[in-house]
């Protein structure tokens, strides 16, 4: 490979000049994630909606590698929950991951597999690192304003979706209804 220059916009995320893809996660396609599944299919039943979308900048998956890019996630609800990432444990399981808030308010929520949970909110300026065995989802808990985030992580980790997918987070970021957030147990969490 030679080096790499990728040019991200500070307000929107986007890296407009680069042969990256942005991939979307539209509502439909990730529908199951949200705790109110009757309030998805109403807001399904007159529109989809674009949750988020992220950089893949096609750095090789090998050992040595690192993959970056930026996630752009768009403000909402769905019920009462706050727009949010799929979320995943990495294939190799003990891979951390740094974030960088470029913009907007939002929280990193992370949980491992011995159930321990972690949280941090993050607004512009803030880095998070997400140790090595935490899955990770990021939620934006801003009723407005876009949460963008700079990533990076070795490139050969690998994405685990199956486990959450099953099983759901621990924990849910909700509206607390006076604009702000709060933090719950996840009734459907499953333990089995
Ligand atoms: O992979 P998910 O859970 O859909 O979330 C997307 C974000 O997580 C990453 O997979 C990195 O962990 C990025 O590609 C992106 O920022
Ligand atoms: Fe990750």
């Amino acid at each position: 490979m030679t080096p790499k220059t990728t040019f991200f916009d500070l307000q929107t995320g986007f890296a407009p000049e680069t042969e990256s893809v942005s991939l979307k996660r539209s509502l439909s396609t990730i529908k199951s994630i949200f705790s109110n599944q009757e309030k998805a299919e109403e807001i399904l039943s007159s529109e989809d909606r674009l949750v988020y979308e992220f950089y893949d900048l096609g750095i090789p998956e090998k050992e040595g590698n690192i993959a970056y890019g930026t996630s752009i996630l768009y403000p909402g609800k769905v019920g009462d929950e706050f727009h949010m990432t799929k979320g995943h444990f990495h294939t190799i399981l003990d891979t951390g991951e740094v974030y960088y808030c470029l913009k907007g308010h939002g929280m990193m929520m992370m949980e491992n597999p011995e159930g321990d949970v972690e949280y941090r909110e993050m607004r512009a300026g803030h880095s998070v690192f997400v140790p090595g065995r935490y899955a990770h989802r990021t939620i934006n808990v801003s009723d407005t304003e876009v949460f963008v985030t700079f990533f990076a992580f070795r490139a050969d980790a690998g994405h685990d979706y199956g486990t959450v997918e099953s099983k759901g987070f621990r924990k849910l970021v909700v509206s607390d209804g006076q604009g702000g957030y709060k933090i719950i147990d996840n009734p459907k969490w499953n333990s089995i």
